[in-house]
């Protein structure tokens, strides 16, 4: 570790509190905990057969930035845990030990500038990453994962980092997406890497892995931009990667810019790669007018051949804190991404795609699936919805909610064969984060989902756990001792396959 030479005139930040800005303030302070919680408060009855772990991450920085306006994206990874047993939840939370965490925390304070820049930085470090944006379980361990680097591992019992992970030096890419996907019925795992030969670089890379951990392929594409390219979608037999029109430049970056900027004059491109023995120019980049993908849904194959691909889309810039070269962004309030199905011939000749489907036209995200059905028709698909006729009290939890990431309160679930929204309303003063899917039986979407949701009026956390069968009331409320903040992903282990380690 050494000391660079500053180019931008940055110094430490001197102070020991956080920036009065709205993603360090009221629900979105840093929550900073390291701990366990025994025996967390259960309101109602947990039901038996629910036996597993909740894990998730959440962007919580553990210093002071001193750069300007760092945003919700940048802080440092801190993965939750509540293993459910016998109606009883256990909770522990701690930080991934990111080589960027552990020099901070020896210095007392910020050593890293800007989201994905490393020239904003007053140290060199071989790994820069936060390690904040998924936390998935692989083999009997856990990968932290942020997509600007290889993952880290973490011991699922306890939480403790057990270091960098190169997939005993089989990943070919520098860098690891935060959705990998696994195939249930094979147990193959799909990953991706972009930006994968360093900051700036057009270069995408797909890999297989097998389920004893064998890389089964490796294929080199180059992406018609240096774009953000987050989540992707997989069926029998394609791979499909939107990219999200927030485009890297690495003459930006090293001026000690942003690493995302908006184009709006960016198609949405959509790239399609079969699946299995292709070579990278196989790819076909589709094209759709300038717009925003969210979290993919699921893809499948129809009888005809052609890929149904479920996604939230917005027609403006969901990410507005990155705006464009003019720096305007859209006014928050306004942005709403409907649930849509776009149709892919993968056969066709002209990559101009038709207009999606629209299957939900309200503000949704987070979509989840029962992953058993995976690259397979799905029935089921749940969310995170916004529909204020619901009777959220905004005039009362504004002030309480702090800024940064959209605001959702309720949950959702489609039904995609009788096209039925139901939808789960925790609270006049709450908002819901990503739900995961607590399967209880063989059948599609039968089972629990479970989410934490932000309560505005105690300042708390709370995990709602809800029976897909019955959305108008929860089946337990669990009640958090504490708050903590906005997160991104997580995912359930059954207790079958693992058991956590408390004192
Ligand atoms: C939700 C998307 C997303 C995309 C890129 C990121 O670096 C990230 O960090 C928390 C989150
Ligand atoms: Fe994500």
């Amino acid at each position: 570790m050494s000391l660079l030479h500053n180019r931008f005139g940055l110094k430490p930040n001197p102070s020991q509190a956080f920036p009065k800005l709205p993603q360090f303030s009221a629900f979105m302070k840093p929550c900073r905990f390291e701990g366990e919680v025994r025996d967390l408060e259960v309101e109602g009855t947990i039901p038996p057969e629910i036996h597993g772990t909740f894990f998730r991450v959440m962007p919580d920085p553990a210093y002071p930035p001193y750069v300007d306006d760092d945003g919700w994206f940048n802080g440092d990874g801190a993965v939750s845990a509540f293993e459910i047993k016998d109606g009883r939840v256990q909770f522990k939370q701690r930080y991934v030990r990111t080589e960027k965490f552990v020099a901070e925390r020896k210095a007392h304070k910020m050593l890293t500038g800007k989201y994905r820049n490393k020239y904003t930085d007053l140290v060199e470090l071989q790994v820069r990453t936060t390690a904040n944006t998924n936390i998935f379980p692989y083999k009997d361990f856990l990968l932290a994962i942020k997509e600007d680097a290889h993952p880290y591992a973490m011991d699922a019992k306890t939480l403790e980092t057990i270091g960098l992970y190169d997939f005993e030096g089989q990943l070919p890419s520098t860098t690891f997406t935060a959705h990998p996907k696994v195939d249930a019925k094979t147990g193959e795992m799909l990953c991706f890497g972009y930006e994968a030969k360093g900051d700036g670089t057009p270069d995408v890379c797909y890999y297989t892995i097998d389920s004893e951990g064998k890389f089964t392929q490796s294929v080199w594409m180059t992406a018609p931009v240096v774009g953000l390219m987050h989540d992707f979608a997989f069926t029998d037999n394609y791979v499909i990667f939107p990219i999200i029109p927030q485009l890297c430049d690495i003459e930006r970056l090293k001026e000690g810019g942003s690493h995302w900027e908006w184009d709006g004059n960016c198609p949405l491109y959509i790239g399609v790669l079969p699946r299995y023995g292709a070579k990278g120019t196989d790819v076909k980049w589709f094209e759709y007018k300038t717009s925003f993908p969210g979290h993919t849904a699921n893809a499948y194959e129809d009888d005809s051949g052609n890929i149904l691909l479920d996604m939230p889309l917005s027609m403006s810039n969901v990410f507005f804190w990155w705006p464009d070269a003019q720096g305007v962004s859209p006014d928050p309030r306004t942005i709403k991404s409907d649930l849509v199905r776009f149709t892919i011939n993968p056969a066709a000749e002209d990559l101009q795609l038709a207009q999606p489907e629209v299957l939900i036209d309200h503000d949704v995200e987070f979509p989840r699936i029962d992953d058993r059905w995976g690259g397979k028709k799905h029935r089921h698909c749940f969310f995170d919805h916004m529909d204020p006729s619901l009777g959220t009290d905004f005039a009362a939890i504004g002030p309480a909610m702090g800024g940064g990431y959209p605001p959702y309160n309720s949950l959702g679930h489609l039904d995609l064969e009788t096209r039925k929204l139901d939808v789960y309303f925790p609270g006049s003063t709450h908002m819901c984060q990503e739900p995961v899917f607590i399967p209880t039986t063989d059948k599609e979407g039968e089972g629990y989902l479970l989410a934490l949701v932000n309560n505005y009026r105690t300042m708390m956390s709370e995990l709602h756990l809800v029976s897909t069968a019955d959305f108008s009331k929860p089946a337990a409320v669990i009640n958090l001792p504490m708050r903590l903040r906005a997160g991104l992903h997580g995912n359930w282990v059954d207790g079958q396959d693992l058991q956590l380690d408390f004192d």
